[in-house]
Order: structure tokens, then C-alpha cells, then sequence
């Protein structure tokens, strides 16, 4: 049963400025979109022009230097404009409908960055030359980016990425409270959109020391935004949350256990 609770509701834009709203809302998901999908081929090596092996050249240490800086941007950006003290101030500057889609066109900023700034480090760790076996590992590792969007409509695609937001304000209705929710991905791991992402980094036919940097970088990210998420889901949804942490693994699923 999926507990309620009421957002509070603060500045009420009208007429014209909520019509901006919802444009602006609308242009930053599809800009997002855009850049999601180049960065799926950005890392996986595919369809896009430009992947994590290309890019200037850079001797090791200022290649690795620059590269862990724009995962901590990245990183940063992710764990404190997702914080509730950091909403509760933010919406004091930015209207609360713009929130989300806010956060998400600085998260798709801080990703496009990292796609453009990148330095490749591109020998290789492990090259399968195999052909079959390559497309076998392309299918578990795109099968990580299907569980990333399965996840994302398990929980609330268009709450996660602010077009709920924009289009309940241009109806004149108040932002829909958080709820807790546990669909049937969320019954076999707690984290399966974070799962789906580590399965498309690590899972890779080649592998280069530039994309096993990235994909240390955001495995070490997601293990501690877990930590910063569950906190806060405590806080929000208290014994129901604690409850459903005892029962459910976090990232991987239990042997045999049937998902309740
Ligand atoms: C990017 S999503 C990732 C969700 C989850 N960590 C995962 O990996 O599938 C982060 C948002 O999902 C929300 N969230 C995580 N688990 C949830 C649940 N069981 N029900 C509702 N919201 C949840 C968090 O509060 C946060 O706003």
C-alpha cells in the first residue's frame, strides 16, 4: 500500500508564466533525452561519433585528473540538488514547479560536459574478439540501460524527470505528494534503476582503462547516493521504509527469494 505525503506547496505562477513553465519543462526533457541516448552510445562505443575512447589526447595523469573531475562534478551536482535542505532553499529562488526540471537540466549539463571535456584513455584491459560472444555482451549490457528506463516508469518517469511537475502547475493543481512505491522491479532489489546502470558500464566486449575509470567513478557514486537516499526516504516514509529495507536486497537479488 503506498503511503502518502503531502508536498508543501509554495509559489503559484499564472496565465503566461506557467505556459513558460510547461515550455521550459518540455525543452529540458527532450533536451535530456537527446543527450541520454548520445551518452548510451557514448559509452557503450556505438552509433554516436564520439565515444569514451576519443577525444584529446592527454598524457595518464592529467587524463585521469580532468576525468575525476568531471565525475565529481557530476556527482555533486546529483547529491546536492537531490537533498531536501538544499529543495527547501532552491525553491525559495527557483519556483517550486521548476524544481525538478531544473535539477535535470543541470544533471543533463553536467553529463554533456563530461561527454565533451572526456580524455580517453583507450588501451585496452580486455578485447573479445568472438563475434557472437560480442553481441551476447552488447545484449546484457543494453539490457542494463532497459532496466534503467523500466525502472524509471516503475517508480514515475515523468515525476523523475520534471514534466509531471510543469503540466499539474499549468492545470492549476498543486505538486503531487511523495509516495512510496514498490512495483514489481523494486519487490526483487531496492535500487534496480542504480543496478541497470552498473550492469550497461561494466558489462563490455572492450574494455579500455578510460571506460573502467567511468565505470569505477559511478559504481563508487551510486553506493554512496544510495546511503544519501535512504536516509532521506526514512525520513519520509519512516517503519515503511525501514521495514521494506529489512525485507529487500539492495542491488542484487537473493537466490530463490519470490519477489512479495
Ligand atoms: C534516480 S531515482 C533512483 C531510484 C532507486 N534508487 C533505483 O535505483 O531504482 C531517485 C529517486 O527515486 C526515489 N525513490 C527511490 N526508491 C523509491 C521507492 N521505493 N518509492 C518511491 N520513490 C523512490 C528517491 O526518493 C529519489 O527521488
Amino acid at each position: 500500500m503506498a503511503e502518502m505525503v503531502e508536498a508543501p506547496q509554495k509559489h503559484r505562477p499564472g496565465g503566461v508564466a506557467r505556459t513558460l513553465i510547461t515550455v521550459y519543462g518540455t525543452v529540458v526533457y527532450v533536451t535530456f533525452l537527446v543527450v541520454f541516448l548520445y551518452a548510451m552510445g557514448w559509452v557503450e562505443g556505438l552509433v554516436v561519433p564520439h565515444t569514451i575512447n576519443d577525444g584529446p589526447a592527454a598524457p595518464v595523469v592529467v587524463a585521469v585528473v580532468v576525468d575525476v573531475a568531471l565525475l565529481m562534478v557530476f556527482a555533486m551536482q546529483h547529491s546536492v540538488m537531490a537533498r531536501p535542505w538544499f529543495k527547501k532553499r532552491w525553491t525559495k529562488i527557483v519556483p517550486e514547479p521548476m524544481e525538478r526540471s531544473t535539477y535535470v537540466l543541470l544533471a543533463t549539463a553536467a553529463l554533456a560536459l563530461m561527454m565533451w571535456q572526456w580524455r580517453p584513455l583507450p588501451d585496452q584491459i580486455w578485447h573479445v574478439e568472438t563475434s557472437w560472444v560480442r553481441v551476447a555482451i552488447f545484449a546484457v549490457s543494453l539490457g542494463g540501460w532497459a532496466l534503467v528506463l523500466a525502472a524509471t516508469f516503475a517508480i514515475d518517469h515523468f515525476d523523475l524527470f520534471g514534466v509531471r511537475q510543469v503540466l499539474r502547475n499549468q492545470s492549476g493543481k498543486s505538486a503531487l505528494p511523495s509516495s512510496f512505491r514498490t512495483p514489481v522491479l523494486y519487490r526483487v532489489i531496492r535500487h534496480p534503476l542504480y543496478a541497470g546502470f552498473i550492469i550497461a558500464f561494466w558489462v563490455a566486449p572492450t574494455m579500455t582503462w578510460g571506460r573502467l575509470l567511468f565505470a569505477v567513478g559511478t559504481t563508487g557514486f551510486i553506493l554512496v547516493a544510495v546511503r544519501f537516499e535512504e536516509h532521506d526516504l526514512i525520513d519520509t516514509f519512516g517503519d515503511d521504509y525501514r521495514n521494506y529495507r529489512r525485507r529487500v536486497p539492495m542491488l542484487v537479488p537473493r537466490c530463490g527469494a519470490n519477489p512479495q
